[in-house]
């Protein structure tokens, strides 16, 4: 989802692989002449965003050795997982409340999905409209190899909330849930 961390937490990720990072949000902006991703929705339209997202994947997936943060919206193309599973997916599963409160503290201004939520009530704003899109992409986040869900991450560790879950946490338990990820792959093919 907007805001769940995936070019603060991707960046951290690469350098502990020494992979390259790329973003596909920043390669539109670049392929679109250096336009914002909130420029493009405003003078273009979603759909047309959603098609320069799509080619900016077809090019990253044959890409190796990288860590890539994608749109958040991504997911929802059916036609996107054909190049998504080229690689290794990962869903940071963040509380929608911890998220609003992220996107409100970052300036919702550069998410145009969120419209642009000032002063008080725009935690709240901001959190109806995140659960909206969250209810319909919910399916499609949970088609990803790998999820390293906050609530539980913070239970296990013992921290009060998930705002107390710093970045290089979870930057390092995403690389566990990868190994993970592949011993099962291994043991799954020695056993068949
Ligand atoms: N673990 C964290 N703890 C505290 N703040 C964080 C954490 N992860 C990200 N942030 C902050 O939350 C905001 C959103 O993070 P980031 O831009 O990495 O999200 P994103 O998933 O890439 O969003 P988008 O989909 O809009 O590109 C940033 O201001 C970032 O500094
Ligand atoms: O979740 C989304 O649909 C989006 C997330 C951002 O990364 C950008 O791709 C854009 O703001 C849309
Ligand atoms: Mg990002």
């Amino acid at each position: 989802m907007m805001g769940s961390g995936k070019t603060t937490v991707g960046k951290l990720l690469a350098e502990a692989l020494e992979y390259e990072f790329l973003d596909s949000d920043k390669l539109i902006e670049d392929a679109a002449g250096g336009m914002t991703v909130a420029q493009f929705f405003k003078e273009q339209d979603e759909e047309k965003f959603r098609n320069a997202e799509t080619e900016v994947l077809v090019k990253l997936s044959s890409t190796g050795r990288s860590v890539v943060a994608t749109g958040g919206g991504i997911v929802v193309r059916p036609l996107n997982w054909t190049y998504l599973r080229q690689g290794l997916t990962i869903w940071l599963n963040v509380p929608l409340d911890a998220l609003a409160e992220r996107v409100v503290a970052a300036g919702t201004h550069t998410r145009p999905l969120l419209g642009d939520s000032q002063g008080d009530a725009a935690v709240v704003k901001a959190l109806e409209k995140l659960k909206a899109i969250y209810k319909f992409r919910a399916p499609s986040y949970a088609k990803a190899d790998v999820a390293v869900c906050f609530q539980e991450l913070v239970v296990r560790l013992g921290y009060e909330h998930v705002r107390d879950l710093s970045p290089m946490v979870i930057a390092f338990q995403m690389l566990e849930e990868i190994n993970k990820f592949y011993k099962m792959k291994k043991n799954g093919a020695a056993a068949a």
